[in-house]
């Protein structure tokens, strides 16, 4: 079975041997790829399994033009529909737009440029529903404040001890935190003040809800660690609002703190953070757990021969194909330059090395292209499980050093710590 989640993409051409190996390629990223040159078949697909987007040629199939297929084709589906064409003026690609197409794309298609602009839709489609951690011993208040926001799309949970706190924090991970001010265990400027001394939780806005109105009040609380201040009672409206631009903004400052700019992995202080998490869980649960580091085979040979900007493509290639193959996004970060790492949860050292060299195999045979043509290239990897005692770093070190033997043993290849 594949490890990937398939997402469908439909293209459509006079000649559907265009998009052939395109397709092919796009397999490697998750993606399933269908062609039809015919409007009929088309439509028959479009009412069995809608793709998540859908390119077509700008003289669109062997029966039907572009412009003559979109009226119906629209019906069908919302969805993005790329024009894949060789170069339009302003005329045509306002016609083209008026007629449903959403976006423009060049032939022959770069595989890199298109998967972008197809994560970057998602992203802006699919944001995932902001989660808000709500401290009130006031059920009645917070069974109100909860139903505003959870009608709002958000996901609530609710916990009315300040003293439990932590542990929500660190596993439901909110994009906010609404704490009340007046509790009997103890008041929320003071929790607040206790969460602000642990720095994983430094980008997890907290804002206060109270009745209070005083203000000198109100800045005493924000000084203990607090964001924003909200009375209690407000307008639904304004309730969602305030919510809503606190818990965007730091969501995007913690993008920004915790992922790598070029690949939109966890950075390197981050996924040793999440590794060391793993690791406490690993011990505590008697679970097993394995870490790969990966590392990109004679990269410099790669910048050296087709330039920088190739060798960014091929980094963004493979944590892309990374990515797609872990099953948790956060078990995979760039660890530096040309190094990945891969933290396998709940595997045993034998079942990652398998699932590494799964991906090794398909990175291998991915097609990279540079201005003349395509070229290969490869990884090397080493594995390690974590063993009775051992830390974050001990395992980061163990793998460190089967990746420095499967480099010795002429790359390509899975090196397996002898840590056993
Ligand atoms: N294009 C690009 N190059 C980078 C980036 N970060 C590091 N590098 C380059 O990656 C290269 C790594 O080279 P080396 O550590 O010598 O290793 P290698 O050539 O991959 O050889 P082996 O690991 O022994 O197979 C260096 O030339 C760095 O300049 C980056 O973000 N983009």
């Amino acid at each position: 079975m594949s490890i990937f989640t398939k997402r469908l993409i439909y293209f459509v051409a006079p000649n559907i041997e265009q998009f052939a190996e395109i397709g092919r390629q796009l397999h490697f990223f998750g993606f399933e790829y269908k062609a039809f040159n015919r409007n009929s078949a088309l439509l028959a697909a479009m009412h069995s399994e809608k793709p998540c987007a859908m390119v077509i040629d700008e003289t669109g199939m062997s029966d039907i033009s572009t412009l003559e297929c979109l009226p119906l084709l629209k019906k069908l589906y919302a969805g993005p529909l790329f024009l894949a064409n060789f170069g339009l003026g302003v005329d045509a690609q306002l016609a083209f737009l008026r007629a449903g197409i959403t976006d423009f794309i060049a032939q022959p298609l770069n595989l890199q440029a298109f998967i972008d602009r197809i994560d970057l839709i998602d992203e802006q489609d699919n944001p995932s529903p902001f989660k808000v951690l709500l401290v009130d011993d006031s059920d009645t208040a917070a069974k109100w404040t909860a139903s505003v926001l959870s009608g709002a799309g958000m996901v609530v949970k609710h916990i009315d001890n300040p003293l439990t706190v932590m542990p929500y924090l660190a596993n439901f991970k909110p994009d906010i935190l609404l704490l009340d001010v007046y509790m009997p265990e103890c008041t929320g400027d003071e929790i607040a003040k206790v969460i602000r001394q642990t720095p994983q939780f430094d980008s997890i806005p907290i804002v206060f809800l109270s009745t209070e109105t005083h203000r000198g009040r109100q800045l005493m609380a924000r000084s203990m660690g607090g964001d924003d201040f909200l009375v209690k009672n407000m307008e639904p409206d304004e309730l969602i609002a305030a919510v809503t631009i606190t818990a965007e903004r730091y969501r995007r400052i913690r993008r920004w703190m915790t992922r790598d700019s070029l690949t939109g992995l966890l950075n390197h202080t981050h996924v040793i953070e999440a590794l060391s998490r793993e690791v406490t869980r690993a011990h505590k649960e008697s679970r097993p757990l394995s870490y790969a580091m990966v590392d990109i085979d004679f990269f410099k040979r790669i910048n050296d021969q087709y330039g920088h900007s190739v060798g960014d493509r091929v980094i963004k290639s493979l944590s892309r194909l990374l990515k797609q193959s872990m099953p948790n996004p956060d078990a995979v970060g760039r660890y530096g330059g040309e190094e990945f790492a891969l933290i396998w949860s709940d595997h045993t050292l034998i079942r990652a090395a398998q699932r590494t060299d799964e991906l090794r195999v398909l990175f291998q045979d991915l097609a990279q292209s540079n201005a003349d043509g395509h070229f290969n290239a490869s990884f090397s990897a080493g594995v390690a499980q974590l063993k009775d005692g051992m830390t974050a770093q001990q395992l980061i070190d163990a793998a460190d050093q089967a990746l420095y033997q499967a480099k010795a043993a002429g790359r390509n290849q899975i090196g397996l710590s002898s840590n056993r």
